[in-house]
């Protein structure tokens, strides 16, 4: 096989499994037929209460460019054979079709469509993969950051994975994911060039080790760098590193604007409490301790526990490779597809497993929010023509255990989805990641603190209308009808 086709396109960053499902589509003629898939997840990582949606931008940017490129028409002709008529057909192929999506930073839940993708059938299969590789890691490294957040609070957080992340784009995208889970800067440049981000950082061991000589080492980076942060644990914290890092701070004075200390290694929380007795009696009340090494949200709930004296905290390996649970698991499902009349007739896919059962139509979802507290109710699943907030009550109810309810009154129903796409066309400017950020922090506010506990949160209702339930149900006895007939057959 050859290996000098250009990387030029990402068209066929899919599953060989979608060319060949859109050849035959495309054989029988039912290419076009208009159909609906759903992007969602089914269980909330990290026994999360929530998670945050990332990568919108993204898909946007993929789909905008969405064409087989002359590299990629070559690669699917010369080396894996497919046939000039079909190839033909996809050289001219691009996207035409309408996406949905929720925001970047909407808290999202299971079992609820953060994207709607309405396009020609061929169209919307060839995009499952890139889709949900994109939602699936984004998503996860933002839900990880805003868990790790809510531990760490109005401390410091800085994001240090890059040397540790799957590869490169995981780095640069996992940044920017980080900071919309409520990270404040992340040590890779070229993702704050890329997405205009904050970037910060301190200096390793390396610097010290060059040197051979850890007060000639901080006193050559404070010559150059008016921000200094003295990485203290190189020789020996307590005796050596605090100590010349004070008697840098003191000699330099006004000339520099000593940040504080950065600690590594050891027993964080003795050398914490002992580095900031040390600061404060030599008078650097206002010096900060960062600490770093292999942290995540439980070290970090001990490590206060423990009363460690840490003013800001960086994150590397166990954020930005979701150490703990390597995958989201979101999935992308047909739920409705044009007929031969024209009609659009509800799909759904059958488990034994009812939490995993499909729920078939054209749908919409809404946050109910309570207007007497200004917490949301639960997010509320309905038919694309109904709108819960005409209606003055509602009965919310749970999708599986259906006896589980509860009637709401006096709420704001609001849309969860935003059309981003038109027939092909990007009708939405994603805002900046800060603002992203800003939004993510906002809608915490709506969460009752049930649901944002990082052990054993309560489950947030995601809730389906009546009308939807009804519906479901009717699909699940078709297919059971269809089943049945069948096995007569035999
Ligand atoms: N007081 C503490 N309580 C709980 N965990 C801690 C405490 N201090 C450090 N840790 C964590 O313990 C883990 C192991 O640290 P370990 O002692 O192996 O690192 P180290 O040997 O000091 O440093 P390194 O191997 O990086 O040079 C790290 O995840 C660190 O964040
Ligand atoms: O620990 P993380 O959360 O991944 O944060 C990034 C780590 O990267 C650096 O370590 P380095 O690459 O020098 O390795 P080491 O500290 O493990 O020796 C830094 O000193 C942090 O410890
Ligand atoms: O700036 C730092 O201190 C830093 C950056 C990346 C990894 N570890 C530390």
């Amino acid at each position: 096989m050859k290996s000098n086709y250009a990387d030029d396109s990402l068209t066929l960053h899919t599953d060989l499994y979608q060319i060949n499902m859109a050849e035959s589509y495309w054989a029988d003629g039912v290419h076009n037929r208009k159909a609906v898939f759903e992007l969602y997840f089914r269980k909330l990582p990290f026994g999360n209460g929530y998670a945050v949606f990332a990568g919108l931008e993204r898909i946007l940017q993929y789909l905008k460019d969405f064409r087989f490129s002359e590299s990629d028409i070559a690669f699917l002709s010369e080396e894996l054979g497919y046939k000039d008529d079909f190839i033909a057909y996809l050289k001219n192929l691009t996207f035409t079709g309408s996406v949905y999506s929720v925001k970047e930073g909407e808290l999202v839940f299971a079992n609820e469509p953060l994207l709607r993708i309405e396009a020609p059938l061929v169209e919307a299969q060839l995009i499952e993969t890139a889709l949900l590789n994109i939602v699936n890691y984004q998503t996860l490294i933002a839900t990880k950051a805003s868990r790790i957040k809510q531990i760490i609070k109005n401390e410091g957080s800085a994001e240090f994975g890059s040397r540790r992340a799957q590869e490169m784009d995981a780095a640069i995208w996992g940044s920017r994911a980080a900071i919309i889970g409520g990270f404040d800067s992340t040590s890779n440049v070229r993702a704050g060039k890329l997405f205009n981000i904050p970037v910060s950082g301190t200096h390793a061991h390396a610097m010290v080790q060059a040197y051979r000589n850890e007060y000639e080492a901080f006193h050559s980076y404070a010559k150059r760098h008016k921000d200094c942060v003295f990485l203290v644990d190189t020789y020996n914290t307590l005796k050596s590193g605090v100590p010349n890092a004070i008697r840098v701070a003191k000699e330099l004075g006004d000339k520099i604007n000593f940040v504080g200390i950065r600690l590594d290694s050891g027993d964080i929380a003795f050398l914490s409490k002992e580095a900031r007795r040390m600061l404060d009696e030599a008078g650097f009340t206002d010096a900060k301790i960062i600490v770093s090494n292999d942290l995540d949200e439980y070290t970090i709930l001990n490590l206060k526990a423990q009363g460690a004296k840490v003013d800001s905290w960086g994150i590397g390996t166990k954020l930005i490779t979701a150490y703990d649970q390597p995958a989201l698991g979101a999935v992308y499902k047909l739920v409705s597809i044009e007929n031969e009349a024209g009609e659009m007739e509800d799909t759904i896919k059958i488990t034994a497993n009812a939490e995993k059962v499909s729920t078939p139509g054209l749908k919409k979802v809404y946050r109910i929010i309570n207007r007497e507290n200004g917490k949301a109710e639960g997010d509320y699943i309905v038919m694309a023509d109904e709108n819960p907030q005409v209606q003055e009550r509602i009965k919310m109810f749970h999708p599986v255990h259906t006896f589980i309810s509860k009637f709401v009154t006096n709420f704001d129903a609001k849309e969860m989805h935003v059309k981003v796409v038109s027939e092909g066309k990007v009708i939405y400017n994603s805002p900046s990641v800060w603002e992203m950020k800003q939004y993510a922090l906002e809608n915490l506010e709506l969460l009752w603190d049930e649901y944002k506990r990082s052990m054993n949160p309560e489950e947030y209702p995601v809730d389906l209308s009546k009308k939807c339930w009804d519906n479901k149900m009717r699909n699940i006895e078709e297919v059971r009808n269809m089943v049945h007939d069948i096995e007569e057959n035999l």
